[in-house]
């Protein structure tokens, strides 16, 4: 079962006419008190969904402004544990979906089962493992489903065609498009190949398709988005928090919407 907060925010999104747009913030870098504030905040500039990243010390698909957000995360002693028991504090005050970004040691140290309970303790809508291949996920899928958490697939501009189809077939919440071959981290443009590759995608799956990875401009997160549903924007969104520009992030919003 899919999570059904998560599907109707977006649903509602695009009923409306609207990019889905989904900004992803470190949790933890700034502290964990400030993190209702940021949702809060993201929710107001119009954000239909929030992907929320615990920092990990082996973090493969991050480039260097998630890496350096994660360090000061954990320097902060930000775990799993800790960003979970902040999001139950606040829980019911919450109305925005939010989704765990984190690799999969992370869980496999606190508990699969633990961790599917925990976060409906937390409130959390659905979860992006980045590191967990399509041929190991059945046990914790079956798991998360059971307790209505989404698991959001990520889909590579070089997988082939046959399991792009498998990708977005499982796909719940939505059908992340990684839209560069690299880490994370804010580019300048992107590939010509990426409009033939989303057009693909939205033909593969009836879910919304999300496009991310190297969006740093509304110009961008628009023309990529009229191929898809919506976009997620990271490293542009950190990197202004951590400088106290919240302005920038909401103009960054609400004209990618
Ligand atoms: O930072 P960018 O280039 O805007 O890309 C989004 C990305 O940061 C976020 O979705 C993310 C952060 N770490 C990840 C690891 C894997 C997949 C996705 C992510």
């Amino acid at each position: 079962m899919s999570n059904e907060a998560l599907d109707q925010a977006l649903a509602n999104k695009r009923q409306a006419g609207k990019n889905i747009i989904v900004p992803y913030i470190m949790a933890g870098d700034g502290g964990l008190d400030i993190l209702e504030e940021r949702l809060e905040f993201l929710q107001e500039c119009g954000a239909a969904a929030v992907e929320l990243g615990i920092p990990f010390s082996d973090p493969v698909a991050d480039g260097p402004t998630i890496q350096d957000a994660g360090q000061r995360a954990m320097e902060r002693g930000t775990t799993l544990t800790s960003v979970l028991e902040t999001l139950a504090n606040f829980k019911a005050k919450r109305t925005i979906p939010v989704i765990l970004m984190t690799y999969f040691n992370p869980i496999y140290v606190y508990g699969i089962e633990s961790f599917a309970k925990d976060c409906v303790s937390a409130g959390v809508s659905g979860v992006i493992i980045p590191d967990l291949p399509m041929e190991e996920e059945a046990g914790i899928v079956a798991c998360l489903q059971e307790h209505a958490i989404s698991c959001i697939r990520l889909a590579a501009m070089t997988s082939p065609n046959h399991r792009l189809r498998d990708i977005a077939g499982r796909t719940e919440g939505f059908l992340y498009a990684v839209s560069v071959k690299g880490t994370t981290g804010a580019r300048a443009g992107h590939d010509s190949h990426v409009k033939a590759y989303l057009q693909n995608l939205k033909q593969m799956t009836n879910t919304p398709v999300l496009a991310g990875f190297g969006v740093s401009n509304p110009e961008q997160a628009r023309e990529l988005a009229s191929h898809c549903d919506g976009v997620i924007i990271g490293s542009r969104i950190v990197d202004w928090f951590h400088k106290g520009q919240t302005d920038a992030i909401k103009q960054l919003i609400q004209n990618s919407i």
